[in-house]
């Protein structure tokens, strides 16, 4: 008789009791685990999606947001997917012929209404909201800027999508929801991180949103806003400078340099060698400039450029007023500003102008930028045109002017140092959504950043599988040592099988 035929007679139960034991347990193990796994699994990934139209002093531009259906709380979780750049002017451009306004629109919708899911489209928001250059409509000619709304409105209502309006933005919520775009897609405001300033310029008003110390929103009450986020609550300082766009910005200070109606204005923001014949009708036409018009203006002058950087710095301070303040501290015009708390990311216009001129690297002490910008300043006008003919010549005109107008800006206008500076950063986008107010507009319309913060799981849900078939391993094996340690008390006819 073999020794294994001996065993199993000296203990007929132990082998059946181990299998059945270890049958049970591991269907019990793979029953747990399978559970989980099935009560746990990420849902199939499913996409919702919004679309704001960002309505310009400048142009129009359709950006299409996207975030994971069952995840509508989370930060970061909201993705621009797409943009789209309106051909022509802003709607505000269109006050003499609103139709089109809504026709201008329509190239933009229909490649939205191709790129979001079809079964998606009737859930998916349609916002519009214009900016600076409704903002003068609006004070110029209300009746003017009602149609264009009307316009638009109507060809927006014939996509599939769900319009949810359109209207102006108060200067106030382009700031703050510039502000919480910047700091929504950077991940600070979940998770409670210092925030980043927001430095906006457009075409025709300009923002400084951000978080001081030294400011609870007593001084200058118009200047603050309020918000509880993720459980934390934070005073934003804001302000938009309506006409401080850079393109009312440099209307202003053109007209400030013709305000004697001469023939030829010779202007140091301007290329030597640029010159061209305008009509004196386009520097008073608009609200920002309509009080500079001279007692007896020409029809047309000679713009005649002179490439002078530190005068065109004069010419532009000349349309800030820094000569009276009410408040503890002034940026210009009287506006209140508490010490400026950085870092600060600066984006539309700001970005464009900077990256153009290669000066985004803030790294770069400001006088060395200063010098940059004196030497392009300088540069002729048919050399410029030789550097860059691929560039919009209407564009490239304006770049000293422009680029002057930035640091002037900030540094006469906001106050930022040689030191200060450093804490502004250029920036177009911020992972794959553009900087903007369009976002925090969205987010804010849609409810989906919370007052407080959302609870979430422990653990991922790979961790959570993961430790519970640890646990089930292990109580299996403690079952199997609980099961042996009863040996002794196994029947004794098993322990000693009588042989005949
Ligand atoms: N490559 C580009 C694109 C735009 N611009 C300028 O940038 C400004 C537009 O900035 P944007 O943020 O688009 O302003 P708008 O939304 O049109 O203006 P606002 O917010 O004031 O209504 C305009 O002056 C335009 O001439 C530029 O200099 N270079």
């Amino acid at each position: 008789m073999s020794a294994q035929r001996e065993m199993k007679e000296k203990n007929p139960w132990q082998t059946p009791v181990m299998i059945i034991i270890t049958v049970i347990g591991v269907i019990a193990i793979v029953a747990l685990v399978t559970v989980a796994v099935l009560q746990n699994r990420p849902l199939l990934q499913k996409y919702k999606y919004g679309i704001v139209l960002d309505a310009g002093s400048s142009h129009t531009a359709l950006y299409i947001y996207e975030w994971p259906a069952e995840k509508d709380n989370n930060t970061g979780r909201v993705e621009q997917t797409h943009s789209c750049k309106v051909k022509g002017p802003g709607i505000s451009s269109y006050a003499s012929a609103p139709l089109e306004a809504g026709e201008s629109l329509r190239a933009c919708m229909q490649e939205a209404e191709k790129l979001v899911p079809g079964k998606r489209h009737h859930e998916t928001p349609l916002y519009l909201g214009a900016t600076a250059g409704m903002r003068l409509l609006n004070i110029e000619n209300s009746s003017a800027s009602d149609k264009v709304f009307q316009a638009v409105g109507d060809a927006l209502q014939k996509f599939p999508f769900s319009y949810q309006g359109a209207r102006i933005l108060s200067g106030q919520e382009e700031g703050a929801f510039g502000w919480v775009t910047v700091n929504y897609l950077d991940d600070r405001l979940k998770q409670g991180l210092e925030t980043t300033g927001a430095l906006d310029l457009g075409g025709a008003s300009t923002q400084i949103s951000f978080v001081s110390n030294n400011y609870d929103g007593s001084e200058s009450p118009r200047n603050s806003v309020t918000f509880r986020l993720y459980g934390n609550d934070y005073n934003l300082y804001t302000h938009s400078f309506l006409c401080y766009g850079k393109d009312q910005a440099l209307k202003m200070t053109l007209a400030q340099m013709a305000k004697e109606g001469p023939a030829t204005v010779f202007d140091p923001c301007f290329h030597p060698g640029y010159t061209a014949t305008k009509n004196y009708s386009i520097l008073y036409d608009g609200p920002c400039v309509s009080d500079r018009k001279p007692q007896a203006a020409l029809a047309t002058f000679t713009h005649t450029g002179k490439g002078n950087f530190l005068q065109c710095q004069e010419a532009v301070k000349s349309v800030f007023n820094f000569t009276y303040c009410k408040y503890s501290r002034c940026s210009f015009n009287g506006v209140f500003q508490p010490l400026l708390q950085g870092p600060f990311g600066a984006f539309s216009a700001y970005y464009f102008v900077m990256n153009f001129l290669n000066l985004t690297d803030t790294s770069i002490p400001l006088e060395t930028v200063k010098d940059s910008l004196k030497r392009y300043c300088a540069t002729p006008w048919n050399q410029i045109m030789l550097l860059h003919p691929d560039v919009k010549l209407k564009y490239l005109a304006e770049y000293c002017f422009s680029g002057t107008y930035i640091l002037t800006l900030l540094t006469e206008g906001y106050n930022f140092t040689s030191k200060s500076y450093s804490d502004i950063k250029f920036i177009k986008k911020i992972k794959s959504s553009d900087a903007g107010w369009t976002l925090g507009y969205m987010l804010n319309l849609t409810n989906m950043i919370p007052a407080e913060n959302p609870d979430s799981p422990p653990l991922p849900h790979v961790g959570y599988v993961s430790i519970l078939s640890v646990i089930a391993v292990l109580l299996f094996i403690l079952f199997i040592l609980f099961i042996l340690s009863l040996r002794p008390l196994w029947p004794r006819c098993s322990k000693q099988p009588q042989i005949v």
